[in-house]
C-alpha cells in the first residue's frame, strides 16, 4: 500500500488527512487488550514448549481456526492510534507497530511518557526478544531506542523518518528485568532533528542510541 502524501482535507498534522484511519488509545475494546495479551502471551508458550506432537498438532489446528475467524475483518494497513503520553499531551502512531503497537501482540508494548528531559518508559523482555541466552537481540535494543528517539522527536518538534541511528552496546541487557528506556532531542536545525536515547538496567546503562531524524513536515 502507498500512503498518499497529498493532504485532502485542511490538517497535515491529521493522519485522517492523508486517508489514514485514526482511533483513541482509550477507545480500543478491553476484549481486544485481552486477547492482544493472551497472544503475546502465547507466542512465547509456543516458543518455548517441549510438549508431544499429538498437542502440537492439535493446537496448530485450533489456533488457524482462530486466525481464519479473526482475518474476516482486517483494519487498513496504516491505521493510526492517538496515545496519551501521561502529561495531556498525545502523539500519534500506528496502531500495529512493532515496538508499542496497541493491537500488536508481537510487540513488547513499550509505552512512553513523556517528562522534563523528554520521554521515558518501562519494559521488561521475555525469551521472544531472545538473542544471546538469557540477553535481549541486539536488533531488539536497536528498535526499541529507534522508537524511543523517533517518538520524542515527533513530539518535541514534529514527525519524521530515521536518516541515521547509531548504537553503542555497552554491556549486555538481560531479559525478565526491567528496562529503563530513555530518549530526548539534542538540537534542531531545520528539518534536522538530532536525538539521542539510552537503555539502563539495575540502573546501569547497557545501550546508547544518537539518531538522525528528517521532520516530514518542513516548517523549521
Ligand atoms: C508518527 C510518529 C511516530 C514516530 C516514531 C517512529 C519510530 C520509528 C522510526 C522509523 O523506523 S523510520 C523508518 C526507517 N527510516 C526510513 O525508512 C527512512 C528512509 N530514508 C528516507 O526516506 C529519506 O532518506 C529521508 C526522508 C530520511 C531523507 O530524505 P529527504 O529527501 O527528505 O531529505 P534529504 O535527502 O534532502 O536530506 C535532508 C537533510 O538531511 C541530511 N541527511 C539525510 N540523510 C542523512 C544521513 N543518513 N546522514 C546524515 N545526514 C543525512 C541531508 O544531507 C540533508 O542535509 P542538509 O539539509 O543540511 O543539506
Amino acid at each position: 500500500m502507498t500512503v498518499n502524501t497529498q493532504p485532502v482535507t485542511e490538517s497535515p498534522d491529521d493522519p485522517r488527512a492523508f486517508g489514514l484511519p485514526l482511533v483513541d488509545a482509550h477507545s480500543l475494546p478491553a476484549e481486544l487488550r485481552t486477547l492482544v495479551s493472551r497472544v503475546h502471551d502465547l507466542v512465547d508458550a509456543v516458543a518455548n514448549t517441549e510438549v508431544d506432537t499429538d498437542t502440537l498438532a492439535e493446537t496448530a489446528a485450533t489456533v488457524e481456526g482462530l486466525t481464519d475467524r479473526l482475518n474476516v475483518a482486517r483494519r487498513q494497513i496504516g491505521a493510526m492510534v492517538r496515545r496519551e503520553l501521561g502529561d495531556g499531551t498525545t502523539m500519534v502512531g500506528t496502531i500495529t507497530n512493532i515496538v508499542e503497537g496497541e493491537t500488536n501482540p508481537a510487540a513488547p508494548q513499550l509505552f512512553l511518557d513523556r517528562t522534563d528531559e523528554g520521554l521515558r518508559a518501562e519494559v521488561t523482555l521475555n525469551t521472544i526478544y531472545q538473542g544471546p541466552p538469557g540477553l535481549v537481540h541486539g536488533g531488539w535494543i536497536a528498535a526499541m531506542l529507534d522508537q524511543a528517539v523517533g517518538s520524542v522527536s515527533a513530539v518535541e518538534t514534529s514527525p519524521g523518518l530515521t536518516a541515521n541511528l547509531e548504537i553503542d552496546y555497552r554491556r549486555p541487557t538481560p531479559l525478565f528485568t526491567p528496562l529503563e528506556i530513555t530518549s530526548w532531542v539534542e538540537r534542531v536545525e531545520g528539518r534536522k532533528v538530532f536525538v539521542a536515547g539510552r537503555i539502563r538496567a539495575h540502573g546501569q546503562v547497557t545501550a546508547e542510541a544518537t539518531a538522525l531524524m528528517i521532520r516530514v513536515e518542513a516548517d523549521g
